[in-house]
């Protein structure tokens, strides 16, 4: 008896949010629940996934269409991969087909192409009539394009267009297509393309022992030298691709030739690609350390055991949490399950990526943003076919599709990459553990300063703690210097290096050492002010402070990419006293070249790492010496391992204190740490220098001394003041229109029926409606809606009834990190 599968189209809009019906035709008796089908939709011809399969009832069978074609020939999602699918639409309130797709490389496994054809119903004398009547001059043009299309089968309007380029102009062409299609000579016929198929290639080997084959060749053909060589080659390697002969010289006509003589076979090989695969890595074989030992005695019996299970690996900087992960991953292989180890970015964390290549070689997939769709599809081709079971990459690898999981590695955790900021607005570690839920598997999360939110879950025994208190060899951690730079500017020291830091680095240089310097800030000096009333000059589609660049000397808006010229004087009130505030990267340059003339700087900015391979170059060029001072923002304090860094400047460690965010204090303790972190990792031992205006804040403090805890137990207390998470759970509600009256309405209107809906819910409340930190974004007002609640599960449910999610002009953030 036929069968009906439930199928969720792959069309990423957002008002379709229900699976739709189709009958599974007989010759596909066999397809499943996880399987990526083809099926009429409207018009159109789309992508789709099979979520459940039923009985067919009678009216079924006339009233829904059949499945017409199938993407591959395995399902192409596991069960828990399925579970992970739906959790996730239901979680981050988006809609089916947008979580299901993240699990397809490209988010969609076909392209669709419009093409123009002569109907079916035309019959040969019905075009020899038009060949007739196009004899009289009004109907010329019509012909030339119907016999074209007949001679050449279906084609794209561009391709038409192109033909008749010269003849007829394109407005015309469009109106007679218009019309053929309305007499219904001409139709439209949609062409499905499979993305990243795999590639073939050609392999050619003897068909015939070698004697044979020269014997015949001598006996029937005069260009014998080409051919014999051709002979020798294959018998030196056996068999031979198109591009390895083109290497040789040797032509296709020779290798055709001896094909039509039946000395060489031909196969098609499917090819792999394998973007690690000509690169040699190595790295010493490490014995783990006592403290690894003992972290590891907890998680490899969990492993072993093939049961869900989360741990916190809190660890201190240069613990060696890296080579722990190592271990865990090769349990999880000797029992044949996968691993996926996710990093926040793939650019900044060579190293752990070349550990793991030393480790275990081909094993390991590594999945990153510069990937083409193919190699994707190829890396994923691998894991399936057992080719390799290791995955790293940043947060989508977390969907790659890998039916065996035995183990989830997020290193860093407290990372905000890790969390996507467009739909579906998921954090990675979320995903992970309901993921590892499903499929049975373990999951470690890594970082020497776990996230708040995290830490407390781990104190409330939802995650297993295991620690590294210690450097390896028990090396100590840098002593930080707190420099108070209220007192530097009230001794009248204006410099944005200070002494104690020009100091450290003149000792660092005198050694032959390396410094790395951060900056929080990108770009010259940030903004520009008027110092006689305020005024700041912003972008008028963004309402955010322009940017000045000094290397065009313009500003430029880091939202929208504007650019102003720099005002002679205050838009305002005219005043001349208009001036550059803050220090970026650029300044700071100048000043090091100034103070110490004979280093070599490398800057690591967005401005200058925007080319393909530049940050991996700057940090790997760095790391073998070729700088001594690598200066930059944040990404200069993220994950490297340099043995001869022994210094660590920061400049202006308060910047981020500033932002209008509840995690502000969170962002600095752990940007300083991880920067502090870099120093003296090897024997030698490291110094910091920290530059600070608020020296008393509880961050900056527990910071300098590495101490962990001491920040967490005085954060925790605030956040539990103010309700904040990890107390409660937020849902921002974002508010987007052209016109500000409008989002001001909406705005308001949504929050009389969130009252509504939210009734009667206890501790829930509802912020807002206010315009959200960045208020204008590209010309789009933006107004925020904040929910803040211990129940979560209860709100989304009706948040999920009321269908929010599937209006226009609003963004549904669970569990925001970033509500500018
Ligand atoms: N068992 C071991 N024996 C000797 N050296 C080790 C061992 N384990 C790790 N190391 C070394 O210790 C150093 C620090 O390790 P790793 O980079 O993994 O630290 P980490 O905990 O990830 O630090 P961070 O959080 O700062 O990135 C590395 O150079 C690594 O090679
Ligand atoms: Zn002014
Ligand atoms: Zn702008």
């Amino acid at each position: 008896m036929k069968k009906i599968a439930q199928v969720i189209v792959n069309i990423p809009t957002r008002n379709i949010d229900k699976a739709f019906s189709y009958i599974i035709p007989d010759h596909y008796a066999y397809i499943d629940i996880g399987w990526r089908v083809i099926v009429p939709f409207g018009q159109r011809t789309v992508e789709g996934f099979i979520i459940n399969i039923s009985d067919i009832s009678e009216r079924d069978e006339t009233a829904l269409k059949p499945i017409t074609d199938i993407l591959d020939d395995f399902a192409w999602f596991g069960n828990h991969m399925l579970k992970t699918a739906e959790w996730l639409a239901e979680y981050y309130l988006t809609s089916l087909a947008e979580s299901y797709r993240m699990f397809i490389p490209g988010k969609a496994g076909v392209k669709t192409q419009e093409l123009y054809k002569i109907a079916d119903s035309v019959s040969e004398v019905q075009l020899a009539e038009l060949k007739e009547a196009s004899k009289d001059n009004d109907n010329k043009d019509n012909f030339k394009i119907i016999e074209h299309i007949y001679k050449k089968g279906p084609l794209k309007l561009s391709e038409l267009r192109k033909e008749f380029r010269h003849t007829i102009s394109d407005s015309s062409l469009e109106d007679i297509i218009k019309s053929l299609l309305r007499q219904k000579i001409l139709c439209k016929h949609s062409k499905i393309y499979k993305s990243g198929l795999p590639r073939l290639t050609t392999v050619y080997s003897l068909a015939v022992d070698a004697a044979t084959a020269i014997n015949t060749i001598n006996a029937t053909s005069k260009r014998k030298p080409a051919q014999l060589r051709l002979i020798e080659e294959l018998l030196k390697y056996n068999s031979l691709d198109s591009s390895q002969l083109r290497q040789l010289s040797i032509t296709l006509d020779t290798v055709k030739r001896l094909v039509k003589l039946g000395l060489i076979h031909t196969k098609q090989v499917q090819i792999i690609r394998d973007s690690y695969a000509d690169r040699e890595f190595s790295a010493p074989k490490l014995k783990p350390t006592q403290d690894q030992e003992q972290v590891l005695g907890q998680i490899i019996p969990a492993i072993l055991e093939k049961k869900f299970k989360s741990f916190l690996l809190r660890g201190v900087t240069g613990s060696g949490k890296t080579q722990v992960y190592i271990e865990a991953v090769r349990t999880a292989r000797n029992l044949g399950r996968q691993a996926i180890v996710l990093v926040p970015e793939i650019a900044l964390t060579s190293q752990i990526v070349s550990r793991f290549k030393a480790a275990f070689n081909n094993d390991v997939v590594v999945i990153h943003s510069r990937l083409s769709l193919g190699e994707r599809y190829d890396a994923w081709q691998r894991l399936r076919c057992n080719q390799a079971g290791i995955v790293i990459g940043a947060r989508s690898a977390i969907f790659t599709p890998a039916d065996n999981l035995g183990l989830i590695v997020i290193d860093e955790e407290h990372e905000f990459t890790y969390k996507q900021e467009e739909a579906p607005r998921y954090h990675a570690k979320e995903v992970a553990l309901t993921r590892a839920k499903f499929s049975e598997a373990v999951v470690i999360l890594g970082s020497a300063t776990p996230s708040v939110e995290t830490y407390f879950q781990a104190l409330q025994g939802e995650h297993s703690l295991v620690c590294l208190t210690r450097r390896i060899d028990s090396v100590p951690l840098p002593p930080v210097t707190v420099v108070d730079m209220r007192n530097e500017l009230a001794q009248g020291r204006r410099g944005v290096i200070s002494p104690a830091m020009q100091d450290m680095l003149s000792e660092t240089f005198s050694k032959g050492e390396q410094a790395v310097i951060l900056l929080n800030r990108r770009g010259y000096s940030t903004f520009i002010m008027c110092r006689e009333c305020g005024h700041v000059i912003k972008c008028h589609h963004c309402d955010i402070a322009m940017v000045y660049h000094a290397a065009n000397t313009s500003l430029r808006c880091h939202y929208c990419q504007e650019r102003q010229a720099i005002p002679d004087c205050c838009p305002v009130c005219g005043s001349r006293y208009i001036r550059y505030f803050g220090t970026g990267t650029q300044k700071v340059e100048e000043t090091l070249t100034q103070l110490f003339p004979q280093a070599k700087i490398a800057r690591m900015d967005q401005d200058t790492t925007s080319g393909k391979t530049s940050h991996e170059k700057i940090l790997s060029d760095f790391a073998k010496g070729s700088y001594d001072i690598l200066l930059g923002t944040q990404m200069v304090a993220k994950g490297h391992d340099i043995k001869n860094v022994t210094a660590v400047g920061i400049i202006s460690a308060d910047t981020a204190l500033n932002l209008p965010d509840f995690r502000a204090a969170e962002r600095t303790f752990s940007l300083i740490t991880q920067a502090a972190g870099r120093a003296g990792r090897g024997n030698r031992p490291g110094k910091v220098v920290l530059q600070t205006y608020n020296p008393e804040h509880f961050g900056i403090l527990s910071a300098s001394t590495h101490d962990y805890e001491t920040f967490f137990r005085s954060e925790i207390k605030l956040r539990e003041q103010l309700d904040y998470p990890p107390f409660t759970q937020l849902i921002n509600i974002c508010v987007l229109s052209k016109d500000n009256t409008e989002a001001d309405s909406q705005a308001k209107a949504i929050v009389a029926e969130l009252k509504c809906t939210l009734r009667g819910l206890n501790h829930t409340s509802i912020i807002g409606p206010f315009p959200a930190p960045i208020s204008k974004k590209k010309d789009v007002y933006r107004i925020n809606i904040l929910l803040k609640t211990r129940q979560l599960s209860e709100v989304r449910n009706r948040l999920s009834e009321l269908k929010l999610h599937t209006r226009k002009g609003i963004i549904i953030d669970v569990d925001p990190l970033n509500v500018l």
